[in-house]
């Protein structure tokens, strides 16, 4: 049986009700969405010209998470992606996580070296890995010291330049679980968006009432998929507002009342219209996983142990069960998996060594370059690495993917917004399109990319490359059939 929340979806006359909606609040009125493009679902669709440069329209993420790895490489503010603390603490940041990793790595090699396993495949490659890592190592020290390190991360030292270079002072949330925001306005925002449930600090103050048990729950995603988090946020931030609907009305308790049930489906209409296929159902089968039904059983049972730690986590009298069903839980994962979208935040730390390496040549750019050079060096390619996370949006995710896009998508932290550029002169009638994945590789293997977003891409361009690679391979038929003449 469908589950309520996911049998809405298939309304269509609710759902253009909804996206006119999100039209009107991205001030998109160039577009329309269009329920049924040939092949693809619902796309959207330009409903006049828009020419090459404009703003198609702009809209804010709903949920949005930075990739768990890129912690090491960016601190930021964890509601709107901003770069937080300074110059001096990022790079100080990402030297002791490069550092921290790379002693992690050698004392991994060193451990299978004096284990007694010796000869098993998987120690040889730790034990390559500990060499790089340790020649890594070598390569910081040999330009900063522990010492550097410690003082740029602690702001201690302050480097020449920085003052250009300001960054917003990070505001710790208020339960102390290590979440730093840039403002006290961002702290509350992502607190009361659903953070209040899903928070593991310990840190006691005046509110909230709840009692906080959510850290097996992203000790478990932390191991598995770090998509259960994003999914979490959904979930929680739906049944809050579920719940401050239905305080807002006349109506009594949670439970199954025809007032709970409007509430918790206006507060799940964001997400409603996105749904997709279960997560289990619709990830692609990695290429080294000879049994697929198992594959698929196993996800199912990661996606069954999350939702049980999340349900603990969460428990609260003001929540039905609704949106604590597996299917509905598969779905909100599933919807990530395929509609999704990476956000990529530039880091100041690139920008503040190309202001550098842009002074005028002369005694003050040696002066500087004197003590930036070192941590430059130590810092390698990670100097310009990005803040990675992933987002939903609403408009956003109703655009389809075309190996020849249209229009771009760039991320703004400072007004946390994404925004949708035309690259080019796009016609009234025409379908607006994003690229997902790198667009200038050859069709196989971008139909290989895109299969993880389980689909096989019909854009102009891949069924121009599929009519000409069919037509090569007659042609290469029939030359090979004259060869076989000759002979
Ligand atoms: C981000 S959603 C885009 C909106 C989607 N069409 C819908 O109905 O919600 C991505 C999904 O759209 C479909 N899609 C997007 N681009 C496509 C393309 N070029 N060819 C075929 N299907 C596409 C695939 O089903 C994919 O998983």
């Amino acid at each position: 049986m469908c589950p309520l929340l996911l049998a809405q979806s298939h309304d269509p006359e609710s759902q253009l009700k909804y996206y006119n909606q999100v039209l009107r609040d991205a001030e998109a009125s160039s577009l329309d969405i269009n329920l049924e493009v040939v092949g693809k679902g619902k796309g959207v669709v330009a409903s006049r010209n828009i020419d090459e440069g404009v703003t198609v329209f702009t809209e804010r993420p709903l949920v949005n998470l930075q990739h768990l790895d890129n912690h090491a490489s960016a601190i930021v503010c964890q509601a709107c992606l901003r770069y937080v603390g300074s110059i001096e603490l990022q790079i100080g940041h990402k030297l002791r996580s490069l550092v921290d990793q790379l002693r992690g790595a050698e004392q991994g090699g060193a451990h299978a070296e004096s284990g007694g396993s010796a000869g098993d495949t998987e120690d040889e490659v730790d034990l390559d890995g500990a060499l790089e890592a340790g020649e890594r190592l070598e390569q910081i020290y040999a330009h900063v010291t522990p010492e550097r390190i410690a003082e740029l991360c602690s702001g201690a030292v302050t480097l020449p330049l920085t003052d250009g270079f300001r960054l917003p002072k990070p505001m710790p949330c208020r339960r102390g679980c290590g979440a730093l925001y840039c403002s006290a306005a961002c702290e509350a925002e992502a607190w009361e968006h659903s953070h209040c449930l899903l928070c593991t600090g310990t840190r006691t103050s005046s509110s909230p009432l709840v009692e906080l048990k959510a850290e097996p729950f992203w000790e478990h995603a932390r191991e598995t998929n770090e998509i259960f988090l994003l999914a979490a946020q959904v979930v929680v931030s739906t049944l809050l507002r579920a719940a401050r609907l239905l305080a807002g009305s006349s109506s009594g308790a949670a439970g199954p009342s025809d007032a709970y049930r409007s509430a918790l489906l206006a507060a799940w209409q964001p997400y409603m219209y996105g749904w997709k296929r279960c997560w289990w159902d619709s990830v692609a089968v990695p290429d080294d996983v000879d049994d697929e039904e198992e594959f698929r059983t196993q996800l199912k049972s990661l996606a069954s142990d999350s939702l049980e730690l999340l349900s603990a986590a969460i428990s609260d009298p003001r929540f039905g069960p609704e949106l604590l069903q597996l299917e509905v839980y598969g779905s909100i994962v599933g919807m990530f998996e395929l509609n999704n979208m990476g956000l990529s935040v530039p880091s100041p730390v690139e920008d503040y060594f190309l202001a550098v390496d842009e002074m005028e040549e002369g005694a003050e750019k040696q002066a500087v370059l004197q003590i930036t050079q070192p941590l430059l060096d130590a810092l390698d390619s990670e100097y310009a690495s990005p803040c990675e996370s992933t987002a939903f949006l609403a408009l956003q995710s109703c655009i389809n993917h075309s190996c020849d896009p249209n229009c771009t998508a760039v991320c703004d932290t400072g007004d946390r917004t994404v925004t949708v550029l035309a690259q080019r002169d796009i016609a009234a009638g025409e379908e607006i399109t994003l690229s997902y994945i790198d667009v200038t590789l050859p069709y196989k293997e971008r139909q290989a990319a895109l299969r993880d977003y389980g689909f096989v891409c019909r854009c102009t361009r891949c069924v121009a490359d599929a009519a000409a690679a069919r037509s090569k391979r007659q042609g290469g038929a029939a030359k090979g059939f004259k060869v076989g003449r000759r002979r």
